[in-house]
């Protein structure tokens, strides 16, 4: 097992962080793991996000992250169809310090709200939900970002393929993460960087 680096450790003993961390376990939402938390709260800081767009907001760990990179005065507005991790989140937020104007819920489908988010009025968008859709989501983040705003994907790292194992129909995910790294490659307006932390977190930033 690799070494865990200091904060991380401190991240699982900070109470409402392993709180929600936990319930996101207990409810099998998959929260995203330390190292994942601390990306996304140092991408965040890095280019002073005002405003973030979570794609999947669980029991709130992430939004946790995000929250504490972003500026005092920022606003994350967060996407999930179930009402009952929101509420869990929302909880969440409030017990991290977070008064509720800093944290817009929105329940729905992401592929039915993101539409109606304003064009180029985000920093930064976090996609962690509904893989399949991942094409879907980078179109979106295009949109939403201003230019040198930031998407990132979690679970970006795509199954590798056995080179001498038995031919394997990619399931709609796989296919999925392939299509918009393709997508990224192709796009010289795009800057990448795939970070190998968890199933791999992939960061693209929109060009001017
Ligand atoms: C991996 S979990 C998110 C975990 C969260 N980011 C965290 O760190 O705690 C994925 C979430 O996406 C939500 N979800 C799944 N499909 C969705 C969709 N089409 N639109 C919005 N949310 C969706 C699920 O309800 C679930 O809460």
């Amino acid at each position: 097992m690799r070494e865990q680096a200091r904060f991380e450790q401190d991240a699982m003993e900070d109470g409402p962080l392993a709180d929600a961390y936990d319930a996101g376990v207990r409810s099998a939402t998959a929260p995203v793991d330390a190292a994942t938390g601390a990306a996304l709260r140092f991408l965040a800081a890095a280019i002073g996000a005002r405003a973030v767009v979570e794609v999947g907001t669980g029991c709130g760990t992430s939004g946790i992250w995000l929250l504490r990179g972003m500026a005092t005065d920022g606003i994350l507005t967060t996407v999930d169809t179930r009402a009952e991790f929101q509420e869990y989140a929302r909880t969440a937020f409030s017990r991290a310090g977070f008064g509720a104007g800093r944290a817009r819920l929105i329940r729905g489908s992401a592929l039915e709200m993101l539409p109606r988010l304003t064009d180029g009025g985000y920093d930064m968008v976090f996609v962690d939900a509904d893989p399949e859709s991942a094409p879907h989501y980078l179109s979106e983040a295009r949109r939403l970002l201003r230019p040198g705003g930031v998407v990132v994907f979690n679970d970006a790292t795509p199954v590798p393929s056995e080179p001498d194992g038995p031919l394997r129909v990619p399931d709609p995910a796989e296919t999925a993460v392939r299509e918009v790294i393709q997508q990224v490659r192709e796009d010289e307006s795009l800057i990448p960087l795939l970070l190998p932390i968890g199933q791999g977190l992939l960061a693209v930033i929109r060009g001017a």
